[in-house]
């Protein structure tokens, strides 16, 4: 069920694996080097403690899998990532049903026919369980989980559209990033706000390009919910050879650093466009990190999720993947492009640009200042050129690090 790509990956994994079980005969490192026989003891020791935990973790894991008892789980939005996410599910059971509701009827037909979304991930063969439909009740019945993966500013109109055939038991599972503009709600006030009820619900963040998950590449994903045990379950739903997901309770926390590493992309990106070089990117990016860290800690986040794959994991793929469409959108407004030919020219969504608007109102609401942040809504509301942005970021007063 894997695609060409994703078993050359697998058998590259494997091969690495092999490799790593018979290393430890071989004493020399490659340039004359050689551990003392001392140390090599404590390496070896080390890892195989590791290897012995996994084990017993792994077995003790075994028991009654969520993915083992799903039979169908429907997919919100047939973008690049709802793709991504359908296909590395359905990849890891040959008989789950995975159905992405979409409103284009020509996608449709191209999922269903081709089995590729010729729009969103052109090039890649999906698993034969996918489908798409453009009918919410067929898409909804039975279905066990649903993957949320619309854009955060359609989220709402898209929720209640959808609230009436999704019973209020069925758990989503949000991978959407973003602030919603207007009422300035993150994804989890949002989902129960748009259908005026609880919901479960499992926000899914971290360093996830959907070309690479649909790659069959290695990626970590954090899955957060302040039911710990339904963040479990979708841990173990998304966990595969090629997807690690960890879980977490601090859903302010993982929300708030997948909204704000958009728009410290935009940043990076600007830095980029400019070729200010790479001093001036890292200190940027500090800043960033600095900033998201103030705001998210006075909303209530754990510190371990801004060092974690939502927080730092994220920021450094989007501050630095060429596969980002926030940096994309920074870069062409540092080499001075306007951003609403930017927008014009692409047909997939940069949260970031939305999102930044809001995250000042949330800075004045916490009394937080965040001067980075802010320079990229000033930017993109053309109040500022990138150019007299980073002048007069370069020009705030030298502070104390906090
Ligand atoms: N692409 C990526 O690598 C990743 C994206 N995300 C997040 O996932 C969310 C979705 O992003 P992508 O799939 O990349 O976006 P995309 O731009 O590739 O596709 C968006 C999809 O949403 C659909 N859509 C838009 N408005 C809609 C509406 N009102 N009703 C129904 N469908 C609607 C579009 O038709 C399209 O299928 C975003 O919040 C993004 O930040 C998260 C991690 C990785
Ligand atoms: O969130 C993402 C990767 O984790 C995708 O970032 P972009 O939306 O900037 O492409």
């Amino acid at each position: 069920m894997l695609s060409e790509e994703a078993l050359r990956n697998l058998d590259e994994y494997r091969r690495v694996r092999a490799y790593s079980a018979t290393a430890s005969s071989s004493a020399h490192l490659s340039n004359g080097f050689a551990y003392s026989p001392a140390q090599r003891n404590q390496i070896r020791e080390s890892w195989d403690a590791l290897m012995r935990w996994s084990k017993v973790f792994r077995t003790r894991k075994m028991s009654g899998s969520p993915l083992e008892a799903s039979k169908k789980v429907v997919v919100f939005g047939g973008g690049s990532f709802g793709t991504a996410m359908g296909c590395a599910l359905a990849r890891q059971k040959a008989d789950l049903e995975v159905v992405l509701l979409v409103r284009d009827p020509y996608l449709c037909r191209d999922i269903n026919v081709l089995h590729e979304n010729t729009r969103y991930l052109k090039g890649f063969k999906m698993p034969v369980n996918v489908r798409a439909t453009t009918h919410a009740p067929e898409a909804l019945a039975g279905a066990q989980y649903a993957v949320h993966a619309v854009p955060v500013q359609s989220s709402r109109a898209f929720l209640q559209g959808v609230k009436e055939y999704l019973p209020s038991t069925v758990p989503i599972i949000c991978v959407s990033k973003g602030l919603e503009v207007g009422s300035g709600q993150m994804m989890s006030e949002l989902i129960p706000s748009a259908l005026e009820r609880k919901q479960p619900a499992v926000f899914l963040s971290g360093p996830s390009f959907a070309k690479e998950v649909m790659q069959g590449r290695p990626t970590g994903v954090v899955a957060a919910c302040k039911d710990a045990e339904l963040a479990k379950t979708v841990q173990s739903l998304f966990a595969s050879p090629t997807m690690r997901v960890n879980m977490t309770t601090d859903v302010v926390g993982v929300e708030i650093c997948g909204a704000l590493k958009n728009v410290l992309a935009i940043a990076a990106g600007i830095v980029e466009g400019m070729d200010l070089g790479h001093n001036a990117l890292a200190a940027l990016v500090a800043q960033g990190c600095a900033e998201i860290r103030w705001l998210s800690e006075k909303m209530g986040a754990k510190p371990t999720t801004m060092s974690g794959l939502s927080g730092l994991g994220d920021i450094m793929l989007t501050c630095y993947g060429d596969l980002s469409r926030n940096r994309s959108v920074g870069i062409r407004l540092g080499r001075g492009e306007r951003l609403e030919d930017i927008l014009a020219s692409s047909s997939q969504v940069a949260e970031g640009v939305a999102t930044a608007g809001v995250v000042v109102g949330l800075a004045r609401k916490y009394r937080v200042s965040l001067p980075v942040l802010t320079a990229v809504a000033q930017v993109l509301d053309n109040n500022l050129t990138a150019r007299e942005a980073v002048f007069h970021i370069m020009d705030l007063p030298q502070i104390e690090e906090a």
